[in-house]
């Protein structure tokens, strides 16, 4: 049975500092390192071998995702993890050509389909701040509702038309395939994701939380159906 594991990544500087972040390119704290070290511990020490990950384009995933298949490398299962650069772009330069062992390979697959939920004029605002000046129940129904935009922003409406596309073009074959992938992401790119795998309506996915770097685990079959859900605390 393959493996499917969901990580948001450890906490950021924004997050610490309480900030909108959205599609700003922001690092993880020292704390997020942490957490994502002990995520890639954890999964060691339950046995789980990524085959395939893939990550948003944003710093934040790509580091938990490098920390959680490095800091224990028992996770890769003895391949060797490598930024997947696609021979299409513009700009490649022939990256990965070396490689000449697939099976010995870990590719680590960025996509923007896969960031954060744009929070466009909120971006770098300080959360508390903006409900003294907008009231909680409109920040509220702004970080947290389906269908209410942000200011400039996506709603998590918007979220799901571009990551579950994504997660049933590229990730659902992989793990069809038997292959154990991991995903790197984010608290609302995960939740819209998380609103299909586990049936969810728009009023339940309103209070779905996710913390920072803790593995969420499923078994998936070779129709894709997901069972089994674990979650790494
Ligand atoms: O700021 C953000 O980008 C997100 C995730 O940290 O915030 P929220 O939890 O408010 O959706």
């Amino acid at each position: 049975m393959a493996k499917l594991i969901l990580i948001r990544h450890g906490q950021s500087l924004w997050n610490a500092v309480n900030k909108f972040t959205g599609w700003v390119d922001i690092p993880m704290s020292e704390r997020g390192r942490a957490e994502a070290t002990i995520a890639s511990c954890k999964l060691r020490d339950a046995g789980y071998t990524v085959d395939i990950c893939f990550t948003s384009m944003l710093i934040r995933a790509i580091e938990t995702a490098i920390v959680c298949l490095t800091e224990c490398d028992e996770v890769c299962g003895g391949r060797l993890p490598y930024i997947w650069h696609d021979p299409a772009e513009p700009d490649w330069h022939g990256w990965d050509r070396h490689f000449g062992e697939p099976d010995k390979e870990l590719k680590i697959i960025r996509s923007p389909a896969l960031d954060e939920r744009y929070y466009g004029d909120l971006q770098g605002l300080n959360k508390a701040e903006m409900s003294l000046k907008f009231g909680a129940q409109q920040v509220h129904l702004w970080r947290r509702s389906f269908n209410v935009r942000p200011p400039g922003g996506e709603s998590l409406e918007d979220t799901v038309k571009r990551t579950v596309p994504f997660f049933e073009a590229a990730i659902l074959p992989e793990l069809k395939a038997g292959k154990n992938v991991l995903v790197a992401a984010h608290g609302n790119s995960l939740r819209s994701i998380l609103m299909v795998l586990d049936r969810l309506s728009e009023e339940a996915v309103a209070s779905l939380e996710l913390a920072t770097g803790v593995p969420i685990i499923y078994d998936v079959d070779t129709e894709g159906a997901f069972t089994n859900k674990a979650v790494l605390i």
